[in-house]
């Protein structure tokens, strides 16, 4: 393929280095895909010695040529750089500007040698242009020139084996054969009496450079041959890089890429005067180019489209292959940087390969951890629901756990491979980890949701199973409301006991966990008891009321009583308040475990000590009343319902509350007495008749009397008795008037008598002796004041004034 030449300033003649240019001749002719694979020739000698007609002839390029007509000045400023056209491999052609010239100083800032030290830095064969007449001649053009590019080949620390390559121009009959040794002769000299540093005093020339000469003849006069020649010359030209080819060592080569860089840091160097250590150089360009191409390679990565996409999905959900997809992309991205920075130094870059690979897996690394949060959210998720599809399907709640959480940690573990980034060592178990313990908090919450769900349910059934016959037995209370109770109890926490430890066994707790749910339902079955006797002890009072009416009011079949006179009302009181004592002494304390206890015999024994004692007798707070504690014998506080103190308030106020009923009681059999006995004695009837024998005689002879009477009669009767239209008999209004007034009539008769005795009788101690029924004040006051007043009738169920001894049946 046809090649164009092209050229640019890459340093002009003030020493300023032409960066776009050279950036801009580099893309024009590729330069940065060389790799290695380029040679950097360039040319010095005397001003106008032709060294650009050489440089366009040798290798296609068109670097500025004097004008033949225009005589001989300086033609080339600076340093110019082309390209050899058609030449393998890619040939950096440099023109620098000529020697010796009138316009330079001498100074070591002067161009001339700036440019040479330039030239001897960046080529790999540097052409020395000389005319051949200067040959051996003490005097020559060329001897200044060779004298500074020795001189300031020392300044490079190491410098590279440059081939300097000395062309004949012009060259005369002589033989190049005899011409060549006068002229290495020459540059020996020259090289000999360069002053050179301590470590260098002894070294050949042949350890810096490759002196290779030739000849060409003039390109004026002898064109054909020039150009002949020229064409020969060429072809070292061709291939110089290979081994055994035309440019030197090639040691300090940069790669092409870094071939701009490196020239203008080289030349930096050079223009602040400062010595040339080309290893470091080298290492300092490839620090810089590698860190360029890093940054390339990693904003390419940045402007994916690819991982643009992947990363924008890995934020709402798990994207499948994400791993591999990144890998990929991650992997072209550090390929095309070890392809681009190959030809740096090693450790460079692998340093600046590491240096990107951390940041590229900087900027990946939340497109990760997103990965990784979404899967483990999804698969909390899913195993919250496959956990609970198996409890539902009946799976013991341990199997399903254990197999659940093996299957989902499996999963999130599959998942975690997908996500996997080849590049990174990521490691997913923190994640996992959180996972783990998730799962597991899942389990327990869940677990203890299941447990109190079993526990509530066999406390309903426990509350179910004990509440209402609980309930039932305590209203018979009696000596085997306790023992049935504790038999009840027993039997019922056995079967809630046995049912969740049955139901417990699916959840593999341990023993203790086991045996302490175990014991709670225990203690809730006794609670249920517990808390039963303590609603039923807090209307302990209702029920010994109820108890007493019940006994009271009602016969053994249940009838109620009609109070005839023959009842025995002391005996019936007796019995009807000893059961209310037994419901009192049972409801007194908790007995679910078997003890006996006194409490029932020290209820009976200060209630009937109360009684044989009078009565009426106080106890003072150091006497020996066994009920004055707060406290039962052998009854912990946490068993008792009711203190002693309070069983003495309660039975007192029960007393006070059950004296009307007995009062009435007495009344009431005292009414039916009093109507039973209408009938005069037998022997006033006797009298009657024989005093009246005159009247009886009158009334028979009197029919229509005894007419009048017999209707009379007839009215008096239907009034008393009607007769229903069924043929049954019921009692007429006047009996029910009646029956009313004789239970009114006393009571009320004997509530009038005490009033108008309270009125009239003057405050003495004989008002003590009087009975507690009647008393208003013991009426109300309950148990203190009755049995204070009962002494003085403690023979009677009646006092003195007609009104019971509540407490005389307790006394039997
Ligand atoms: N005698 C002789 N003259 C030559 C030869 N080659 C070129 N010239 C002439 O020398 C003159 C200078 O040629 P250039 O190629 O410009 O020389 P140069 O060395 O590049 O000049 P500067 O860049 O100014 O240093 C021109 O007039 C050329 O024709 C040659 O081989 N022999």
């Amino acid at each position: 393929m046809a090649e164009e030449c092209c050229s640019v300033q890459l340093i002009d003649g003030d020493g300023v280095f032409n960066v776009g240019g050279v950036e801009s001749f580099m893309k024009t002719v590729k330069l940065a895909e060389c790799g290695l694979s380029y040679a950097v020739v360039s040319i010095m000698g005397p001003q106008s010695s032709g060294k650009s007609t050489l440089l366009n002839h040798l290798f296609k390029t068109n670097f500025r040529e004097m004008d033949a007509f225009r005589g001989r000045s300086q033609t080339t400023k600076g340093i110019w750089m082309g390209r050899g056209v058609n030449i393998e491999p890619l040939t950096i052609v440099m023109d620098l500007e000529g020697s010796d010239g009138r316009e330079r100083g001498e100074d070591d800032t002067a161009f001339e040698k700036q440019s040479a030290l330039f030239a001897l830095a960046v080529s790999d064969i540097v052409l020395i242009n000389m005319w051949c007449h200067d040959i051996g001649r003490e005097q020559a053009a060329n001897k200044p020139l060779l004298k500074t590019v020795f001189q300031v080949m020392m300044r490079l620390f190491s410098p590279r084996k440059t081939t300097l390559l000395f062309v004949i121009r012009d060259k005369t009959r002589t033989p190049l054969e005899n011409l060549e040794p006068i002229l290495r002769e020459d540059i020996q000299k020259i090289w000999d009496g360069v002053p050179k540093p301590e470590a260098h005093k002894e070294t050949p020339l042949s350890e810096f450079f490759n002196v290779e000469v030739t000849a060409l003849s003039s390109y004026e006069e002898k064109e054909e041959q020039f150009l002949e020649q020229v064409g020969n010359l060429r072809q070292r030209f061709n291939q110089s890089i290979a081994p055994g080819g035309l440019a030197g060592d090639r040691r300090g080569v940069v790669p092409a890429s870094g071939f701009s860089f490196s020239a203008q840091q080289i030349w930096k160097v050079i223009k602040e005067n400062k010595d040339l250590d080309l290893p470091a150089h080298k290492v300092m360009v490839a620090t810089v180019r590698c860190e360029e191409i890093a940054n390339e390679k990693l904003a390419s990565v940045t402007g994916n489209e690819e991982w643009i996409e992947l990363d924008e999905a890995v934020q709402h959900d798990v994207v499948p292959g994400f791993g591999k997809r990144l890998t990929a992309i991650l992997e072209k991205c550090l390929s095309d940087y070890d392809a681009e920075a190959f030809f740096f130094d090693e450790g460079v870059r692998t340093s600046k390969r590491e240096q990107l690979e951390s940041k590229l897996l900087q900027l990946v690394n939340p497109a990760y951890q997103a990965m990784l949060g979404h899967l483990r959210t999804k698969t909390l998720d899913a195993f919250k629901d496959s956990f609970e599809k198996a409890l539902v399907r009946g799976d013991s709640f341990a199997a399903a756990s254990r197999e659940c959480t093996e299957a989902f940690l499996a999963k999130f573990d599959k998942g975690c491979e997908d996500a996997t980034i080849k590049q990174a060592n990521w490691d997913p178990s923190k994640v996992r980890d959180k996972l783990k313990r998730d799962i597991e908090a899942e389990i327990l919450s869940v677990r203890t949701a299941k447990l109190s769900e079993l526990t509530e349910k066999y406390e309903k059934q426990l509350d179910k199973a004990l509440k209402e016959p609980v309930e039932a037995l305590f209203e018979t209370a009696g000596d085997d409301t306790w023992p049935a109770i504790r038999k009840l109890l027993n039997k019922e926490t056995k079967v809630a006991v046995s049912g969740l430890e049955s139901d417990l066994a699916g959840f593999e707790l341990d023993q203790a966990m086991v045996d302490e749910l175990l014991s709670k339902l225990e203690k809730y079955a006794r609670s249920v008891v517990e808390n039963k006797a303590k609603e039923e002890s807090s209307r302990v009072l209702i029920r010994m009321k109820d108890r007493f009416s019940t006994l009271f009011s009602r016969d053994a079949d249940s009838m109620p009583r009609v109070w005839t006179g023959k009842e025995d009302i002391k005996a019936i009181t007796k019995t009807a308040r000893s059961a209310s004592m037994k419901l009192l002494s049972t409801l007194a304390a908790i007995r679910l475990d078997e003890e006996k206890d006194e409490i029932e015999n020290t209820l009976a024994l200060a209630l009937v000590e109360t009684s044989k004692t009078g009565g009426i007798k106080e106890r003072g707070m150091d006497s020996l009343d066994p009920l004055a504690s707060s406290s039962w014998e052998k009854i912990g506080n946490e068993k008792t319902l009711l203190t002693p103190v309070q069983c003495k308030n309660v039975w007192r106020q029960f007393k006070s509350e059950t004296e009307f009923t007995v009062t009435q009681a007495i009344s009431a059999q005292e009414a039916h007495k009093r109507n039973n006995n209408w009938l005069p004695p037998p022997w006033a009837i006797g009298a009657m008749l024989v005093l009246g024998f005159n009247e009886i005689m009158m009334l028979l002879r009197n029919p229509l009397l005894l007419a009048f009477i017999f209707v009379a009669y007839l009215v008096g009767k239907a009034m008393w008795v009607q007769l229903d239209i069924t043929g049954d008999f019921r009692h007429g209004f006047l009996p029910g008037i009646l029956s009313l007034s004789t239970k009114f009539v006393p009571t009320v008769m004997s509530i009038l008598k005490k009033l108008a005795e309270e009125g009239q009788r003057p405050n003495t101690p004989d008002q003590q002796q009087r009975g507690p029924g009647m008393d208003s004040k013991s009426f109300t006051n309950g148990v203190h004041n009755t049995s204070s007043s009962s002494s003085s009738t403690s023979s009677n169920v009646t006092s003195s004034d007609g009104a019971p001894d509540i407490s005389s049946p307790l006394k039997q």
